[in-house]
């Protein structure tokens, strides 16, 4: 059984894999820039661990070296590139597109016939397209909600607290004020791409992905796991091509 491993920039996710790459439970951990959050995997597990990671190189390490000394093989890295999985990258330089948005285009992709949108809403908030054929047509990037409030606590005086209900209506307090100024700031630009495509599916993941939800308009599809359920789709795939190519070497 594989292990897919998604590290972003806040927190750790990962899933075991049936065969087909699909992952199965999620497990999350804020990881704090350390990387001992790999004391938690499981004892019982003997490989191959597929990972993905957009966070500091260091981040991956103590998962390498668990990988070497539990399971006795490298942990293999998955990283953006021009086509994979039946998608086609939109940036001239694949390798400067970061490998979670890559591997949830190709999750999306995978997930249903036709167009689709894919906003992951975590420490960044990125929205991405992809259209029926598989070519990913660019995205976007802006900080994540959490982040624009802290945007705001880094550059004034204000110290806002989280408010439990965020109103649709304009604030009259500054906890407000700030809480639903991120949040209509995130749910303004996604409409605003909704608007300016043809889309025939819409995908929302991300640690923030709950909070948006309802205030979107359109038939959105809560997917935690889509950059996993890339990752596994590229681990199958290239385990079956590493296995066509050493037949013909044969
Ligand atoms: N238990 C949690 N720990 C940390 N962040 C959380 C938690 N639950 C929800 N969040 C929110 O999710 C965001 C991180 O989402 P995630 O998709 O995991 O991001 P990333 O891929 O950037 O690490 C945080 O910015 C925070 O707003
Ligand atoms: C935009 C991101 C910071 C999102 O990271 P996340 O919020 O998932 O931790 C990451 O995908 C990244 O570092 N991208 C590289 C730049 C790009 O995609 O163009
Ligand atoms: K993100």
């Amino acid at each position: 059984m594989t292990l897919l491993v998604d590290i972003g920039n806040t927190r750790v996710k990962w899933a075991r894999a049936d065969a087909a790459g699909r992952p199965g439970p999620v497990q999350a951990l804020a990881h704090d820039g350390r990387g001992d959050w790999v004391d938690t995997l499981s004892t019982d597990f003997d490989g191959p661990v597929w990972f993905a990671t957009v966070a500091d190189a260091d981040l991956a390490t103590p998962l390498q070296a668990w990988s070497r000394d539990r399971l006795g093989r490298a942990a293999v890295e998955v990283v953006s590139s021009a086509s994979a999985a039946g998608v086609q990258c939109a940036y001239a330089r694949p390798e400067c597109l970061g490998v979670d948005r890559w591997l949830a285009c190709i999750g999306a992709f995978h997930r249903g016939p036709g167009s689709v949108v894919v906003v992951d809403a975590g420490t960044a908030l990125t929205v991405d397209v992809v259209d029926a054929t598989g070519c990913h047509q660019g995205g976007l990037i802006v900080p994540g909600m959490a982040t624009m409030q802290q945007a705001i606590h880094a550059h004034t005086r204000i110290r806002s607290q989280p408010v439990e209900q965020v109103p649709d209506d304009l604030a009259r307090d500054t906890d407000t004020a700030v809480a639903a100024g991120a949040l209509h700031a995130a749910v303004g630009l996604i409409e605003r791409v909704c608007r300016r495509f043809a889309l025939d599916r819409r995908i929302l993941a991300g640690g923030e992905a709950a909070r948006l939800a309802d205030r979107l308009e359109g038939d959105w599809h809560l997917a935690p796991d889509i950059v996993l359920e890339g990752l596994g789709r590229v681990a199958v795939e290239s385990a079956i091509n590493a296995s066509s190519s050493n037949g013909h070497s044969r």
